[in-house]
């Protein structure tokens, strides 16, 4: 999907958290494409030029946003930062009128309803997880609960060390389609100890973190005398790289409003039959 080549002009991305796993890995994968180049990027704290990109202070964004970046103001924002920062960096987006799209993870709900605010001024597209294959795991695992009444659901993620949040948006995501489709299931619980077998309405949630796994989730559905594991698991974060760069470039130019990662898809004719992304 990336690197069409057909437009004339690149689309012109700013990247909030350049200095990120996340922020690096987009501006790497923006040199390699032709439909899209990096106009601005910044960071909370003062780093090198990445992939040969300068990193500006992330003070400066709310006027590089409104037209103070070389070429004016940019067609897009790709941000993975932190949830507090992505927030403030919506609301800059609807000030200046520029559409969003946020990979980051983590909000708590008053923040989620900010963001929700500014897709009244612009297009914001928020997404726990750009990889393609998550998207047909999410169906596989919507297609699996609807067929498997009255199984125990078990959801495992794992990711890198350095990884803050717990459980990980995109296992959140996926609880949310397991809850959507099994009306019984309607209890999470985290990690287990103490002395009960498992009751009725449960879905236990666990959250490894380990040296540099890029990320992993697993769902268990068990009864019957029988199992079903059905796991994802990202080879390198170019992968969700390219899914962003690939919904930046969906998302200029369209109304505003909410729009997750399926709607992306859904263009590409391969719509993953998912909840959405809350
Ligand atoms: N949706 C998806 O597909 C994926 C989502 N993610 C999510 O993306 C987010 C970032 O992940 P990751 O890159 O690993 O995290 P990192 O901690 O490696 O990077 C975050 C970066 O954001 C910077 N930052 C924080 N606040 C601001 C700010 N206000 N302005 C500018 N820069 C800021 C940090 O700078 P400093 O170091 O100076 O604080 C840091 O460089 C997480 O929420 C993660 O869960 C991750 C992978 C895929
Ligand atoms: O922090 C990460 O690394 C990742 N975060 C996302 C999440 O919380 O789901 C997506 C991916 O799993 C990597």
């Amino acid at each position: 999907m990336s690197g069409t080549g057909a437009s004339a002009e690149p689309l012109r991305v700013a990247v909030t958290g350049a200095g990120g796993r996340m922020g690096r890995e987009v501006i790497e994968a923006a040199r390699d494409r032709d439909d899209v180049a990096v106009a601005v990027a910044v960071n909370r704290s003062p780093i090198d030029p990445v992939a040969g990109v300068e990193v500006r202070d992330a003070d400066d964004f709310p006027e590089l946003l409104a037209g103070d970046a070389p070429d004016g103001a940019p067609d897009a924002l790709v941000d993975f930062t932190g949830p507090a920062s992505a927030v403030s960096y919506a609301e800059a987006c609807a000030d200046a009128g520029v559409p969003m799209i946020t990979g980051t993870t983590g909000f708590a709900g008053g923040q989620i309803d900010s963001l929700h605010a500014a897709s009244d001024a612009v297009p914001v597209l928020k997404a726990s997880n750009f990889a393609r294959g998550v998207a047909a795991l999410r169906r596989a695992v919507r297609e699996a609960a609807a067929a498997l009444p009255g199984y125990d659901v078990e959801l495992t993620e794992t990711h890198h060390n350095g990884k803050r949040d717990a459980p990980s948006g995109t296992a959140k995501s996926i609880l949310g389609d397991v809850e959507d489709v099994r009306d019984d299931l309607d209890k999470r619980v985290y990690g287990r100890e103490g002395d009960a077998p498992r009751e009725s309405g449960e879905i236990g949630v666990h959250a490894r973190r380990a040296g540099d796994v890029t990320g992993e989730h697993e769902v268990l559905f068990a009864g019957n005398r029988e199992s079903i594991e059905l796991t994802h698991r990202a080879g390198d974060r170019g992968v969700f790289a390219e899914g962003a760069l690939d919904a930046a470039v969906w998302i200029a130019g369209r109304d505003p409003g909410w729009y997750d990662f399926g709607d992306v898809l859904d263009a590409g004719g391969d719509a993953p039959d998912t909840g959405g992304d809350a």
